[in-house]
């Protein structure tokens, strides 16, 4: 995967090419700024430029005043020399102080709009890519280390921004110095030296880290949003779940903080070293610069300068390599986020294709084999060839994981086949315009999602891309039989449905699954696919949604319905029987009923379900037969 390699990369990084690396990283921040708001962007680097290079002037009329102060006349002679200069210094820190201002106030602007730009770019592309991507975990590792790009880009820009300022400012310094002495360039930089070496070496531990915790973290998340999350607690308060959350969640925090104070522990001492360095490093600076004086090198008013340029110098330049280091630190988490962009749009559901027959007659499945990725065992789907005709009903039925589940979503498009085709009158839906192909259907999942919005807004959903329309609303509602649904409801269809908030409500799983169906219904899609419609439904009210599936089916739309209710299959044109992956029968329902195979079977031990005469409990003798 790419944030392997990217890590490995980063861990082979040395300050060379953290120097060379540095114009494309400035470079790229800059693209952010301009794409998220231009004139702040223009703003925040010229004030940063007009700021360093108002310190290299800055440095310069100091330099002019301690040159005239120390020099030669007398002490009012001296001053009034030193006066123009005195005012450039005011002038420059009035001007400094004033850009600063500018500068904080285009960058607070500009910082949330990078955010909000990465981060939109982000949530648009990770909803884009095939739902393969989705659940390949590698892919989701990606996405859950490339959230954190948005805010690191976000700080990009303050780290730029000071980056720009201090190289200015430093080679204004560094200018200054090599004009007073050559040997004055060299001390300097082996003075910045340990902190550079010290900061590069604990940015690395900290990413390396990272990477390697990363998933630890999420399941640390996992375990804690279970213990608050509504659906999890009436387990968690029966069964009594709570304390062993607790204990998992423990453990994996104590996990991350040994991991912390493994970090700090390096970092205490790589500073201790570093400390140690810089401090011979300034010893020996001043000591060169005390014997250039004893030796009659160098005047006083030189080595005056000399000492403001080194304090300045190095102050620049322990800014740049710091904040060069934290620019890279962040540039890495954009890293994974610009990898992310390129992979989603790999991975992405291609646009365009072949058209698809607006009014397909049937949908054939050949020889189609289907594995879900990372799973090498058995396929899901070996082998399977079928045909859907379109205008009634199929029936798909099986036991547990025969693979209906996973027909049905190929058939709608969200996976592609391992080997085999899938034809729409002869169209391969592996080259056909998948938005076009998601036109047609219509889905009733077994795990449909419950939005957490109003009624109306969890069936419109069925279609969001077209305006609401009032009367197919009305429409699908009374054809899912969820009008009593919505009567019960305390504001009818604008009742928000999400407990968990103020003003919310909850349905039974039943009538949530009437909502489901009015969705799907609303979507008006040619293929409606229901899988399970009934699971949660009472008898009655499963009588009457398979009834309206039937008057559905009578007027026009193709149902593709899963169903474990053989009783209800009976009305199905056409049953295909799955087993293991495998098309095992197929055939009018009294025709498999008469063959004898697996469907019978299925519909015997249903059906002796209710005519079985109830076994005594355990324990209890029959009654002995007369005779
Ligand atoms: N997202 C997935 N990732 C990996 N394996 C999966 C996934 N979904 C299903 N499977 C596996 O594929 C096989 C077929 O599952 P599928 O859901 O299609 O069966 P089904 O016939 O619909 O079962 P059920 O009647 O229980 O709904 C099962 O072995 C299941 O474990």
């Amino acid at each position: 995967m790419g944030w392997n390699r990217h890590s490995e990369a980063f861990l082979e990084l040395n300050f060379r090419a953290m120097i060379t690396r540095l114009p494309a990283l400035l470079a790229s921040t800059l693209r952010l700024a301009l794409r998220a708001d231009r004139r702040a962007a223009r703003t925040v680097l010229v004030t940063q430029v007009a700021q360093g290079l108002a310190q290299a002037v800055s440095l310069l009329a100091v330099n002019s005043v301690l040159g005239r102060l120390l020099g030669d006349g007398t002490m009012e002679e001296r001053l009034r020399g030193a006066a123009p200069a005195l005012v450039t210094v005011a002038a420059v820190a009035l001007a400094s102080a004033l850009l600063r201002a500018a500068s904080v106030y285009a960058a607070g602007r500009l910082e949330p709009k990078v955010e909000r730009v990465a981060t939109e770019l982000y949530l648009e592309r990770a909803a884009a890519v095939e739902l393969a991507a989705i659940e390949d975990h590698a892919f989701h590792k990606l996405l859950d280390t490339a959230r954190y790009g948005a805010a690191s880009a976000r700080r990009m820009i303050a780290y730029g921004s000071r980056v720009v300022n201090a190289m200015i400012s430093l080679v204004a310094a560094a200018g200054v110095l090599t004009v007073l002495h050559p040997v004055l360039l060299p001390l300097l930089m082996t003075m910045t030296l340990p902190s550079a070496w010290s900061a590069l070496t604990n940015a690395r531990r900290r990413y390396a880290s990272f990477h390697t915790w990363v998933q630890h973290a999420r399941a640390g998340h996992l375990i804690g949003d279970l213990l608050t999350e509504p659906g999890a607690a009436p387990e968690i308060r029966v069964h009594g779940v709570g304390p062993f959350l607790l204990r998992h969640f423990r453990a994996m925090a104590e996990t991350a903080e040994t991991e912390q104070a493994r970090l700090a522990r390096l970092a205490a001492r790589t500073g201790l070293v570093a400390a140690v360095w810089t401090g011979l490093a300034t010893v020996t600076t001043y000591a060169t610069l005390g014997g250039l004086l004893l030796a009659g090198a160098m005047a006083l008013s030189v080595a005056g300068t000399a000492v403001l340029a080194i304090g300045t110098g190095s102050a620049s330049l322990n800014t740049l390599v710091l904040e060069v280091n934290q620019l890279h630190e962040e540039a890495l988490f954009v890293g994974d986020l610009e990898r992310l962009y390129v992979e989603a749009a790999e991975r992405a559901i291609p646009v365009g294709g072949l058209p698809l027959p607006d009014d397909p007659r049937e949908i054939r499945f050949e020889n189609v084999t289907f594995r879900y990725p990372g799973d090498a065992t058995r396929p899901a789907l070996d082998d399977v060839s079928l045909t859907l005709p379109l205008g009634g009903i199929v029936a798909l039925v099986g036991e547990n994981g025969s693979g209906k589940t996973t027909l049905v979503k190929l058939l709608a498009g969200l996976y592609k086949p391992e080997r085999g085709r899938i034809l729409w009158d002869g169209v391969d839906a592996a080259a056909a315009d998948r938005r076009l192909l998601a036109e047609r259907i219509a889905m009733v999942a077994q795990d449909f999602k419950r939005w957490p919005f109003t009624a109306r807004v969890n069936v419109v959903l069925g279609r969001p891309s077209a305006p609401v329309s009032e009367e197919r609303l009305a429409e699908s509602v009374a054809e899912a039989g969820a009008e009593p649904v919505i009567a019960d409801l305390p504001r009818g269809l604008d009742t928000l449905l999400a407990r968990h908030f103020s003003g919310g409500h909850e349905l039974s799983g039943g009538q949530w699954q009437r909502l489901g169906i009015a969705r799907a219904a609303y979507r008006r899609g040619r293929i409606l696919v229901v899988d399970e419609p009934t699971a949660a439904l009472d008898a009655r009210a499963e009588v009457e949604v398979f009834d309206r599936i039937r008057a559905l089916a009578d007027s026009g739309q193709t149902v593709v319905l899963i169903t474990h209710r053989l009783a209800s299959v009976r009305h199905a044109d056409l049953v295909h029987v799955l087993d293991q992956g495998k098309l095992v029968e197929s055939g009018a329902p009294d025709e498999l009923l008469a063959a004898g195979g697996l469907y019978a079977e299925l519909y015997a031990l249903q059906a002796d379900q209710f005519s079985a005469p109830l076994a005594p409990p355990a324990g209890e003798v029959p009654a002995p037969r007369p005779g």
